[in-house]
């Protein structure tokens, strides 16, 4: 073979390696890019963690993932995400109050990087990615590979720089999103569900009895002559008191019990498969725990209070959506028609209405 001859064979093996890297790393773009358009069709934390820790994993036939989050007070990534229809557990999702126990691998260098098996005396490589807000650290994504078989070339550090960067916009986005879903459905003051998450959670919960057959209780809870605690003490000692009855009437519902502020000084309680009889049974006990003790707050003589509550019963089959409205608004009108009945018996009463069955 001739100089000549060498000189092309070398070219075009050049040229060959060079096409095959340009296809590896236009299908290591793909790769990328896939995930990155997953990641911002996301619309919660959840849909986020399952794509990292779940689908991201399988697809590239990794050993291991984790996902660490730091849930910082106004975050309150737990309770968005316990919030969450789909609410169930991920595995390798961890969320703490701060970033001490994953900021330490990086070791002041927040970039993707692969910290080795021999390194840290694993069995695997683990291929760190830093989530970043500006300069903050807000979490941690962490894979584990087979010893050796990730190398970071510069064209790949980018890709993972830039990926670590749309998977901290995207958490953020959702975390931001969420938190707002999350204030439009809260009473600012008590903390509990206002009037739009009750209409909300009675419209899911009818449909859900109606499918499974179950009854649904309601409770219309109504704070006895409150205009005169307020006249009495102030506005103040008006506000207080409302919380320690929330928290009364709290203390004696079920976790799966939905508790709302309707309005003013009046709340609404769902209760899930709960017929007449156990319904009257709690609303006689809240109303019992709201008079036995007396509201006590800080520079105020300590004084009576008193709820009237009315009690309704729906036990009813019905498939049509178009009937769970109309089904709510019947529990709803008979629970407050049962209160006012209760307050016309001489307040600090509980009254029902009978139960709709069919
Ligand atoms: N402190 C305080 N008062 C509120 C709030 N929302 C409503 N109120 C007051 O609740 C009072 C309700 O008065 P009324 O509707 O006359 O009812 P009531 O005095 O409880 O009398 P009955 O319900 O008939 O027993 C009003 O004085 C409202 O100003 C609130 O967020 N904080």
């Amino acid at each position: 073979m001739d100089d000549q001859q060498q000189n092309h064979n070398l070219a075009n093996k050049f040229l060959g390696d060079l096409m095959s890297l340009d296809r590896q790393y236009l299908t290591l773009f793909n790769y990328y890019h896939d995930i990155e358009m997953e990641l911002l069709a996301c619309q919660s934390i959840h849909h986020i963690a399952q794509l990292l820790l779940e689908v991201v994993p399988q697809r590239f036939e990794l050993l291991g993932a984790s996902l660490h989050l730091v849930d910082r007070e106004t975050e309150n990534i737990e309770l968005l995400m316990a919030e969450e229809e789909e609410g169930s557990v991920i595995a390798g999702l961890y969320v703490y109050r701060t970033d001490e126990s994953f900021k330490p691998l990086y070791q002041g260098d927040f970039k993707a990087q692969i910290i080795t098996a021999d390194e840290d005396a694993l069995s695997t490589d683990t291929l760190l990615l830093p989530l970043l807000r500006g300069k903050q650290l807000i979490g941690s994504l962490q894979y584990s590979v087979a010893p050796g078989v990730v190398t970071l070339s510069e064209a790949s550090e980018q890709l993972l720089n830039h990926l670590s960067a749309v998977i901290a916009a995207s958490l953020d986005n959702c975390i931001n999103q969420q938190y707002l879903a999350h204030l439009s459905v809260i009473d600012v003051l008590t903390k509990v569900r206002n009037r739009r998450g009750f209409e909300i959670d009675l419209l899911r919960e009818v449909g859900r009895a109606c499918r499974s057959g179950d009854c649904l209780s309601c409770l219309f809870i109504d704070i006895d002559f409150f205009k005169m605690i307020n006249d009495s003490y102030g506005h103040c000692v008006g506000d207080m008191a409302l919380q320690q009855v929330v928290d009364r009437i709290q203390s004696q519902l079920r976790q799966s019990d939905l508790l709302a502020r309707y309005g003013g000084e009046e709340f609404a309680v769902l209760l899930p498969s709960c017929g007449m009889s156990d319904a009257l049974e709690i609303a006689e006990r809240i109303r019992q725990t709201v008079s036995n003790r007396l509201i006590d707050v800080p520079d105020t003589i300590p004084f009576k209070i008193s709820v009237s509550v009315g009690v309704a019963t729906c036990h009813i089959h019905e498939t049509q959506d178009s009937g769970f409205q109309r089904m709510g608004q019947w529990l709803v009108h008979s629970a407050d028609n049962a209160l006012y009945q209760a307050k016309s018996n001489g307040r600090n009463k509980v009254c029902s209405t009978r139960v709709l069955q069919a």
